[in-house]
């Protein structure tokens, strides 16, 4: 055995698993070769991981997020999508977001990710080669477009560009152990729509994950219903582009029948309940989609707009949130959420059987949460700890496909120190750049 994971109580998030006290995973190679109780699990292994009495849980899987602009965090807060969109973010982005930067911002959020509980991301950004590597680097799973909008972005000066980069991304990136690669299409509202229809078009050639924002402001809601004369979910369904491979971000404003549409096409919602507070676009039905079978799963979003990349405080927020809207304290409960957080999203990013759980022939993925510290003690139903008492500070050990990336808190694979020194060097500028372009108007 290449490697064993014990002294835990494994959580698997199989439907229907009950928690395995005094657990064990054990993995060759990339994937998991038997889960059980300790006793039932082969031994010796090359490398033993203790989980020191705590939780042995699959990974947690971020299925939208926009890794580089963690370089953005905290730049402009308290505003709504629209304005900070368009009066802050983009222009930041066209004044510093080089694939240098993108590479060292990537970096940076794959190292926070991973020391969250995150084994798999969802990134919807610019340079796709550029993050793919930085994401193979750190050893992170990682799911990759390259996107396109109606005008220049800052790897493609025109929507044919990002076309063109799509299709070499797909053509490189197929079979690869970490990396899917994906096709990207901004928003309904940015992209017109044969642009659209062409990444999805490209999207079914490859299989390959579509991912889109939909519906994410009353705003953009709105102006569907006025000028198109339908919602931006059923505008997508009549252009054709909505299947089983889209990953639909936000779905905050949709209507009854959108969400029967979601459901009866097999798309996935990645579901920001923090980003969505934060920029006061509303709350997403999320309890009405779980109940008409819409697959679900959880994002941050960019940290420009959450502003970390900690997935399980937005499942944890989530938790609460539901609760707080229908005055129902059964709503979200505690199972729901940690499977949404884990296997639910795998299923949205159509690696339901690669991860997601704790099962032979599943990638090992897997996360140990520490359980000593004063908020976590006692522990007397795990997924109750973990969506109500967790923090991401608790995770201790991280296994990427079957490689320990994190091991007692400490990144293996890159150099964090080096990372954050780079990291402050660049603040400045970002700064400063930013500052610039803000004082031409
Ligand atoms: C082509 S995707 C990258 C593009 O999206 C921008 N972005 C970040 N967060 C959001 C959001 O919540 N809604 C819409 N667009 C968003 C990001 O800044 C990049 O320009
Ligand atoms: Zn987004």
């Amino acid at each position: 055995m290449d490697l064993l994971i014990v002294n835990g109580t494994v959580l698997t998030m199989e439907p229907g698993a009950k928690p395995i006290v005094d657990g064990a995973v054990a993995v060759r190679g990339q994937d998991i070769v038997a889960v059980g109780p300790r006793e039932s699990v082969p031994v010796p292994a090359a490398k033993v991981l203790d989980a020191g009495g705590g939780l042995i849980l699959p990974g947690f899987v971020n299925t939208h997020t926009h890794l580089a602009m963690v370089l953005l965090r905290g730049l402009a807060d308290d505003l709504p999508l629209k304005e900070w969109l368009e009066q802050h973010i983009w222009p930041a982005e066209k004044a510093v977001m080089d694939a240098e930067t993108v590479k060292l911002g990537t970096l940076w959020a794959a190292v926070e990710s991973l020391k969250a509980g995150v084994t798999c991301v969802c990134d919807m950004y610019f340079y796709a080669p550029t993050v793919a590597e930085a994401l193979e680097q750190v050893g992170i799973r990682g799911v990759v477009p390259e996107s396109i909008i109606d005008f220049p972005t800052p790897s493609c000066p025109s929507p044919e560009v990002a076309l063109e980069k799509q299709r070499e991304l797909c053509e490189r990136y197929r079979q690869h152990p970490l990396i899917t690669p994906a096709v990207a299409a901004h928003a309904p509202y940015s992209v017109n729509a044969k642009n659209i229809a062409k990444a999805a078009e490209l999207a079914e050639e490859f299989d390959v994950p579509f991912l889109i924002h939909v519906a994410e402001t009353r705003w953009e809601m709105e102006t569907f219903q006025k000028e198109k004369g339908t919602t931006p979910v059923q505008y997508l369904a009549d252009l054709g582009v909505l299947s089983s491979r889209t990953v639909a971000a936000h779905c905050v404003h949709v209507t009854a029948e959108d969400i029967a549409t979601l459901a009866e096409l097999g798309v996935g919602v990645a579901a920001n309940p923090v980003s969505n507070l934060k920029l006061a676009s509303g709350v997403a039905p999320l309890p009405q989609m779980l109940a008409q079978g819409v697959k679900v799963g959880f994002g941050t979003d960019g940290a420009a707009s959450n502003n970390t990349l900690d997935l399980l405080r937005d499942a944890q927020i989530a938790a609460l949130l539901y609760k707080g809207v229908t005055g129902d304290p059964t709503c979200m409960p505690a199972p729901t959420v940690a499977a949404l957080l884990t296997r639910g999203g795998a299923e949205v990013l159509g690696l339901g059987k690669v991860v997601g759980t704790l099962a032979v022939g599943k990638r090992a993925d897997v996360v140990c949460l520490a359980t000593h510290e004063p908020h976590a003690v006692p522990v007397y139903d795990p997924e109750s700890h973990l969506i109500y008492a967790a923090r991401a500070s608790d995770v201790q050990h991280v296994v990427v496909n079957g490689k320990t990336l994190v091991e007692n808190h400490k990144v293996l694979t890159v150099d964090e120190d080096a990372l954050r020194r780079e990291v402050f060097r660049l603040a400045p500028k970002v700064r400063g750049a930013v500052e610039a372009v803000k004082a031409k108007g």
